[in-house]
Formats: C-alpha cells, structure tokens, sequence
C-alpha cells in the first residue's frame, strides 16, 4: 500500500512535519496555502490526511474535492472553521487537540486582563513617544475584585485557578458546571444575570454556538456594573461589537481587551481605534510551547488514525486506540454485514434498531460497532452513508437506537444480535467472529445457520418440506449459476425454514422469479456484500 499522504496547509509548528516523515507519512507542508481557497481546492484531491489551525476554511466546496480526505486535524481546539456535518457525512473523521493551548490562551486572558487593569498598550505607547504622562493612567487593581467567568471549561478553570491565586473573588456562569467541580475549582456557580450585576472583570471562555452568539448582547452590557472591564479570548461573536462600542462610548463599560473578533481576519471592526480597547490578532494560542504541544499532538493522533486506525480526540466519531483497533476490525465487518443484511431485507420504514452485544465483544468499542451496524442498515436505503455519519443520518430520521450489553449464554465467545422494528415486522440476525477473523451469521429470526457473508448471496424463506433443496438447486443449474456454499437451516421438522445460498456472479431476475414459483417458497432475496 502506498504511503498516506498529509498536506498542512496553515501555519503549524515544523514539529508536526518531522512527526509524519518519521512515521513514513508523506508530507507536504505549505503553511500560506489555506488562505488560497481555489488553490486548496485544486490540490486535495490528493491527501489522505489534511492539518490545519484557523486560516484553513474547510467548506463543503473543499470537501467536494477531497476525494481521498479520511482526516482533518486541527491542531487547536475550536473547529468551528471545518463543516462538521458536511466532513462527517463524507465519512472524515475530524479530530482537534483539546488541551495543548489551555494554559496559553489562559494565560492570554489573564494578560489582557492586566492589560487593561493598568493600560500598559496606551502607557507603552505614550512613554515611547516621549510624553511620560505619569497623570493620565491612574489604573485599578486586581485584587479583591470579582471575576466572573463566563464558559468554565478547559481554559476558563484555568484562569479561575489564576485568578484565585491572584486573589480575586471569582464567579462562574456555566450551566454544565457542576457544583462539585465549582466547589474544587472554589469558584461561585451563580446565574448569568448574578455575574453581570456582580463582576468587576468579566472573560469569556465557551464555545461560539446558537446559545452563546451574543451572551453579551446590548441586554447583557446594560445589566453590568458600571465601569467593568471585558476579556474576550474564545470566540468573535459571543459579544455584541456595536453594542459594545456603545457602551464603551457612553463610558458604562470601562474596558475591553479582544483577541478575537466577529470577522477574522479583523481589518475594520467597531471597536478599533477607541481608546480604553485592547486588541491582538487572535494570539491566545500563540506560544511556542502550546504551538509545539498542538502539532506534535495532532501529528501524532492523525498518523495513528492513517496508520493503525486509531482515533482519538475525533469530535465526530468514538475514541478507539491502536490496541483495540485490530480487535475491532472484524467485528465492524460483522456488525455492518448483519446491518446490510437486514436492511437488503427492509421495505418499510424503520422504527428502532437494538443491539446487544455479548461475551467479550462487549467490552469492546461498541459506539463505533453500532455506527457500522446502523451504516450498513441504511446503506441499501442511502447511498452516501458511511460510519461516521450513520448515528447522525439515523438521529435525524427519528430511529431509536438501543444497545445492550451481556455476559456470553451460550456456545460463542461473541455474538452480535441486531433486531430492526419497521412499521411492519420485527427482525433479528445474529453473527459472531469465528478465530480465522471471518465474520458469519449463525442465526436470522431465531433459526440457527452458519455462512459467512459473500459478494453474492441469495436468501431464502421456505416451508421445511421434501424437494425444495433439489429444485432449487435445479433451477440454479439450468440458468448456469453455480453454487459455492450452501446454509440451511429450520426451526423445526416441517416448519419454517431459510436457505442462505452463496453463488458465483449475479443471479438474473428471471431465475429469482422461478424459484419464488417453488411450493414452499415464501421469500426470496438476493444479496450483496
Ligand atoms: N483565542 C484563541 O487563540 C483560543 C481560543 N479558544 C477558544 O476558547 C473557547 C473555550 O475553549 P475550552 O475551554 O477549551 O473549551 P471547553 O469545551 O473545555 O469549555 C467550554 C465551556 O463552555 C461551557 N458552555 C457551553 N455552553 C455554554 C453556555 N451557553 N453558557 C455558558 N457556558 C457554556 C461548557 O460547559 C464548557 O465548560 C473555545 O471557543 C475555543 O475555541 C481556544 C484556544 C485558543
Ligand atoms: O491556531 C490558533 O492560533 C487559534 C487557536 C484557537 O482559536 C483554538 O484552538 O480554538
């Protein structure tokens, strides 16, 4: 196999260049190329892997052109720059490095916080004019302030732990914060309305998302305390710029430092030129140290992903490490064969799948077997879907999904049950991993078989009686279609009975049609795997 080819198209440490060569990936570093869409686009074709930080925008348009992309790394933490849903859809897994700039851009809030406690922008630049204007920046201090912390994650505990040190008060606003971790962190959980009534300083650190797009509104300013001071390092847009403006103007709000801005990067903005506005060029991450740790990091778990299959910190599918890679290998071909097996066989709409995973494949990965199971379930259904993308597809469908997990009961170390609800029927096929790595079926609506799946396969249902096997086998002759294996089985003597037959080539519909003519015969499918 050819060696997996990486394109890093932003600005990353060198370090990440030298972790792909030595893993014997090939790479092509060209850290101005993503500001150059049309020129991204031209060449993605050709890379299995893509590292990025901010610059590099992946659109659906790029996407369209990465024909052999299986990774995009962002050696950062927010991905708000990659289409998530449009990237999953094609089945790329997206992984980002969620801790190795906390402490940097923590420290960066905490800076500009300082920043702009003593005005040491304004006051550097006006000694180094040489007007020494000791009158003109009379600052505030720090301690024994209040610090409210909206967003007390990663990087926003870290400034609490910086800020308790610095002997300030600090409050928390975080619905996902829970008491306990307040109480280690020894911040106040309190109410957004609570922090803007009672901070002096007030940091931002969540996400940019549908909730947090203006937090702080031109409501949000005029609830705070006149003369606060605010802190944006997180994201352009959890701040309303204009508003503000205004409310720096009308001298309500004292200060702002911004590192980050609603449009990137910040050539005009309504904040520029006023003067108690503090702003860098989106830097908080800008630290040779968090600069190493990120493209070391993302290096690292992308090469493990083109190499052993490894995934870790993915924001859209399940951590899997090298270990449990191999061990998972035939057992998401056994759970997206028993998927496509029973949707080959679906007609109708589909209600709920349940999965229940037994013996030591439940101690296994089992998010990343059920995404296989529901892939190969709507593949027959859904041409572009892939395991990555399949929980999100069946999510928006209104499927349920349930798993189950349990102790091996019977003969087999390992079995995977998966039972589908349309608005019809309910139905089960059951597999397991034999020791050649071969994933079978061994048994379907509670009829024990043995086959192993096949490229072409027929399936059918039948009264157990005298002359179905030979008739079939006759009619398949004739057409010169010839059989490779053949699985019977039955639930008892003249009862229902399945044949899993699989044969070499294609089998034409005609030969279909006659034997659905055999007495008996209640069902048959054709099948592909
Ligand atoms: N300026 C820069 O260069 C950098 C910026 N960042 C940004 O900093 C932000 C925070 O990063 P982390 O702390 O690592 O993320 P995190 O995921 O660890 O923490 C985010 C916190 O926000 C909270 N949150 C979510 N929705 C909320 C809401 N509606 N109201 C209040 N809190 C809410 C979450 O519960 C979580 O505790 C991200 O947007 C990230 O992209 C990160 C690194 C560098
Ligand atoms: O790569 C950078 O400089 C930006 C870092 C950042 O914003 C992030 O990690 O979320």
């Amino acid at each position: 196999m050819p060696a997996p080819k990486v394109l890093i198209s932003d600005a990353l440490s060198p370090a990440a260049v030298q972790i792909f060569k030595d893993r014997g990936i090939e790479v092509d570093f060209q850290p101005d190329l993503g500001k150059d869409k049309d020129k991204l686009a031209a060449i993605i074709g050709n890379y299995d892997g893509l590292a990025i930080r901010s610059a590099t925008k992946v659109t659906p348009k790029i996407l369209e052109a990465a024909k052999a992309l299986k990774v995009i790394g962002r050696a950062g933490i927010g991905v708000d720059n990659v289409d998530i849903p449009a990237a999953t859809a094609k089945g790329i897994i997206v992984m980002n490095t969620p801790f190795g700039n906390s402490i940097t851009t923590a420290e960066h809030a905490v800076a500009m916080m300082f920043a702009l406690a003593r005005e040491i922008p304004a006051a550097d630049a006006s000694t180094q004019a040489g007007k020494w204007e000791k009158n003109r920046f009379m600052g505030v201090e720090i301690t024994a302030k209040t610090l409210g912390i909206i967003g007390c994650g990663n990087i926003g505990s870290i400034v609490a732990e910086r800020a308790i040190g610095l002997k300030m008060k600090v409050i928390a606003y975080d619905p996902f914060l829970s008491p306990e971790r307040a109480l280690d962190l020894g911040v106040e959980k309190v109410e957004l309305e609570d922090l803007l009534a009672r901070a002096d300083f007030i940091t931002l650190h969540t996400p940019l998302t549908e909730k947090t797009k203006n937090v702080l509104s031109a409501e949000a300013l005029a609830k705070t305390k006149k003369g606060v001071r605010i802190i944006n390092c997180a994201r352009g847009g959890l701040v309303d710029e204009v508003a503000l403006r205004a409310a720096l103007d009308s001298g309500h709000v004292a200060g702002a430092a911004f590192d980050v801005f609603v449009e990137e990067p910040a050539k005009e903005n309504p904040l520029f030129g006023h003067p108690n506005v503090v702003c860098t060029p989106h830097l908080g991450a800008a630290t040779t140290e968090a600069q190493e740790n990120v493209a070391l990091q993302v290096a690292e778990q992308m090469s493990e992903y083109l190499l052993r299959g490894a995934i870790s910190n993915a924001v859209n599918f399940p951590s899997i490490t090298a270990e449990e890679a191999p061990k998972l290998k035939p057992f998401i071909a056994l759970a997206e064969n028993l998927g496509s097996f029973a949707g080959q066989l679906t007609e109708t709409g589909i209600k709920s799948v349940h999965i229940t995973y037994e013996g030591t494949v439940a101690g296994l990965k089992i998010k990343a077997l059920t995404s296989a199971a529901v892939a190969g379930l709507l593949r027959p259904m859904l041409a572009d879907i892939n395991v990555v993308s399949a929980p999100s597809v069946a999510k928006e469908r209104g499927i349920v999904i349930e798993e189950t997990t349990r102790e091996a009961q019977g003969e087999h170390d390992a079995l995977i049950t998966l039972t589908v609800v349309t608005e019809k029927q309910e139905r089960s096929v059951v597999g397991t991993v034999f020791a050649d790595g071969a994933p079978r079926i061994v048994a379907i609506k509670g009829i024990k078989v043995d086959a192993e799946f096949a490229p072409s396969m027929i399936y059918v249902t039948n009264e157990d009686k005298p002359g179905f096997i030979g008739r079939f086998a006759g009619l398949l002759g004739d057409a010169g279609v010839n059989i490779a294996t053949f699985a019977l089985g039955r639930d008892r003597q003249g009862g229902s009975a399945i044949a899993l037959v699989e044969v070499d080539g294609a089998v034409p519909d005609s030969v279909l049609a006659s034997v659905q003519t055999i007495p008996g015969v209640k069902q048959v499918k054709p099948l592909k795997f």
